[in-house]
């Protein structure tokens, strides 16, 4: 497969099992990306990212860019070498960050320009910027820097951001000259869908290797987001990768799955497991729980990961209540390999025509607790 190149090997209505072949090798549809936000996926090695069926590894502009700089990364041999993952990487642009983390201080037509959250320094960022960035870590898939606006707002608002990021789209694709990167354009649009389908048609009409879907989970109501998902996502187009920004919990990525969805990417799984909270295949399980005190099981019969092989209820209750970080540790790499293993069976189970069955077993499962 050439560099770009989006084989689909088999559907089960608007489900795809795909391949994506990037400069770092094949990624295989559905896909679950970790974050790695700083150059590391929190408490995880990427060894261990490696046994857990880690394919792609998420990296930031704005926070690489903020600490320790994208020239220091590139001094360094780029951001594969620096954290030493060495398949596929995709960043993130900085836009949604800038909108979410930054004190924004000033917008324009050129670029936004913002203090630190860190020091409160002065930065500027344009899609010019963020893709020299993005290229200076080397990363596999670039994302489009977009303009997040922040919801609720007006239809006046709306049509003007789709606008601006669509004019930002065609910098980016100007300013994007690393021939082993793929440029991924973001569809806009909030939660109607008379501006999701007028943001497609415009992001959509530009020639790109991959598409987003950007502003869900954006704290409005997941089930909008499911509601709107059919009517957007079997629209893109289907010879190209269709990824959802942000998303999600298990039952999200399910659905979305059944809508067209090919990659996802989400801080849940492993922040909630700092928290204890379990992602397991009878429900979540909130380890700190009493009931565990003296349970000798581990925390998902069905899991063969490492900690559910060698650890106990009781002992991984004892850690999160002490504080101790390997209870992190043990908790985030049973969630990853839970995200890996339930995007490994979706694509069995698509390869195998069993897909309608999955999904519904997996409703059902999800469902409790
Ligand atoms: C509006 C918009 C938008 C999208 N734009 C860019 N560049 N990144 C994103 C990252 C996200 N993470 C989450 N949820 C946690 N929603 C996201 C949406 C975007
Ligand atoms: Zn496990």
């Amino acid at each position: 497969m050439g560099l770009g190149e989006f084989k689909v090997h088999a559907t089960a209505g608007n489900a795809r099992r795909a391949t994506l072949m990037t400069a770092h090798g094949p990624v295989q549809t559905p896909v679950f990306m970790a974050v790695g936000t700083k150059a590391t996926v929190k408490a995880m090695t990427p060894e261990e990212l490696k046994d857990c069926g880690t394919q792609v590894v998420l990296g930031n502009t704005y926070h690489l860019h903020l600490r320790p700089g994208e020239k220091t990364i590139a001094k360094m041999g780029g951001l594969h070498k620096f954290m030493n993952w060495h398949g596929p990487i995709l960043t993130d642009s900085g836009g949604f960050q800038v909108f979410s983390l930054s004190q924004l201080r000033n917008m324009s037509e050129e670029g936004v320009e913002f203090r630190s959250h860190l020091d409160g320094a002065k930065h500027f960022i344009s899609p010019e910027k963020s893709m020299e960035i993005q290229m200076d870590l080397g990363s596999d898939i670039i994302m489009a820097f977009d303009e997040c606006l922040q919801y609720p707002a007006t239809e006046e608002e709306i049509d003007k951001s789709m606008a601006l990021t669509y004019r930002w789209l065609l910098r980016s694709k100007a300013a994007m000259t690393r021939k082993e990167s793929l440029l991924f354009g973001i569809v806009q649009g909030g939660l109607s869908l008379k501006h999701r389908l007028k943001s497609m048609e415009q992001i959509c009409s530009v020639e790109l290797p991959g598409y987003a879907l950007g502003g869900f989970s954006v704290g409005e109501p997941i089930h909008l987001m499911h509601e709107l998902l059919p009517h957007v996502a079997p629209k893109m187009p289907a010879n190209k990768p269709r990824y959802l920004m942000g998303v999600g919990t298990p039952t999200d990525l399910i659905i979305a799955i059944d809508s067209g969805i090919d990659m996802f990417d989400c801080v849940m799984p492993t922040r909630v497991a700092r928290n204890g909270t379990i992602f397991t295949w009878q429900g979540k399980v909130s380890i700190k729980r009493s009931e565990y005190r003296e349970d000798s099981s581990p925390l998902d019969p069905e899991c063969d990961c490492y900690t559910c092989t060698n650890y106990s209820k009781a002992y991984l209750r004892h850690l999160f209540l002490s504080g101790e970080i390997l209870g992190s540790r043990l908790n985030t790499i049973h969630n990853i390999h839970f995200y890996m293993k339930l995007m490994e069976l979706a694509r069995k189970a698509i390869e195998e025509g069993r897909w309608e069955a999955f999904r519904d077993d997996c409703l059902t499962r999800f469902v409790k607790k």
